[in-house]
């Protein structure tokens, strides 16, 4: 038997970070959403643990216990008390979100994973312990796990769901080398030095265009306090912001820590129109459409009714 779940990819439309914490990290306002670009995370009963990974980026994947599907696998089993073959998978990655991209791809193959194993195992984690895993993983992963649209506030991992009223057309414009989160966070701290960081606040006018479903005032409100670092580090990504602005993006930012960028649309038409205009451009190695909010981690095995995990 095997379990499948699907996952899929963020986008960041607000990312507020404050200054660094003495644990390292940034406390954030961040507000998720979930995009329909999705990995797919399969499950089946093996000898020993092992992962495997297929997709254009699957190369870039490490198959090791580094890999957070692996991880969260291994955190799921040692809370249960499962040990050896009752804990061994095979867990295979479909893999169709950007890897080191700013779209939470290894956070979406952990909350995978992580669901995948509960259920295939019969471990009934409540949501609050799923949660609790994921974010020992990673700040990004409980998202990854519920979807939608949230507002994550600590590293990013305490999450309210926010309401969103309508479906919102986005491009990504995916580059041609990845940029690594901690070295972006230290480029922002470095680019803060003798500034004074304010707290981090979630922009009321955001929620407000969320919750209206109004793409327009979304584009107004967007902001991306990590994109002066990616820029620093990637400078090449203001030639693809400025060829997405000129096909006529009603927003153009990079996504998270980037290198993604992603472009906002009035509908799916334009959308479209923008992307075929980056295609063109040069400027990026490939171009994906795909719009939010969609559901957060959802078991999809062929024959089973689709269960979400989300709120
Ligand atoms: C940039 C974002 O993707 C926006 O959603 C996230 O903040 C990053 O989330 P993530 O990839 O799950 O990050 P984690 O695996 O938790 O942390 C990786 C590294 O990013 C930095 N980090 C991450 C989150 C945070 N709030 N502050 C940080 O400074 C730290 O250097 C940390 O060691
Ligand atoms: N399942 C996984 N898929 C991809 N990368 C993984 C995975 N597990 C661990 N990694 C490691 O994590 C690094 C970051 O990859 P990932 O695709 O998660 O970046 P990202 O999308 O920029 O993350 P985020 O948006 O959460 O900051 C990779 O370079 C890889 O070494």
């Amino acid at each position: 038997m095997s379990v499948t779940v699907r996952v899929p990819a963020k986008v960041n439309v607000q990312l507020a970070v404050g200054a660094a914490r003495p644990d390292g990290f940034h406390d954030l306002a961040n507000v998720f959403l979930a995009v329909g670009l999705h990995d797919e995370v399969t499950v089946t009963p093996a000898d020993e643990l092992r992962v495997t990974c297929a997709g254009p980026d699957a190369d870039q994947v490490p198959l090791d216990r580094t890999n957070l599907a692996a991880r969260a696998a291994l955190a799921l089993a040692q809370r249960h008390g499962l040990a050896g073959p009752e804990a061994a998978v095979h867990i295979h990655i479909a893999k169709d979100i950007p890897v080191a991209g700013g779209m939470a791809g290894g956070s979406a193959d952990g909350a995978g994973a992580l669901l995948a194993c509960d259920t295939l195992w019969g471990t009934r984690a409540s949501r609050e312990e799923l949660l609790d895993i994921c974010a020992g993983l990673g700040s990004d992963v409980p998202f990854s796990l519920v979807g939608g649209a949230a507002l994550g506030t600590g590293r990013g991992e305490r999450l309210r769901t926010l309401d969103v009223g309508g479906t919102f057309h986005w491009v990504f414009a995916m580059a041609g080398r990845g940029l690594s989160t901690p070295a972006v966070f230290r480029e922002f701290d470095r680019l803060a030095q003798g500034l004074d960081v304010p707290e981090p606040v979630a922009s009321r006018e955001l929620l407000d265009a969320l919750a209206k479903g109004d793409p327009d005032a979304l584009a107004a409100a967007v902001s991306n306090d990590l994109q002066p670092a990616a820029l620093s580090l990637f400078p090449e990504l203001a030639d693809t912001l400025a060829a997405g602005r000129a096909a006529g993006a009603l927003a153009a930012l990079v996504s998270g820590s980037g290198p993604t960028t992603a472009f906002l649309a009035r509908e799916a038409e334009s959308a479209a129109e923008v992307a075929e205009a980056l295609r063109a451009s040069g400027t990026c190695r490939t171009v994906r459409t795909a719009s939010g909010p969609v559901p957060g981690a959802t078991v999809v095995t062929p024959g089973a009714a689709a269960v979400p995990a989300g709120p």
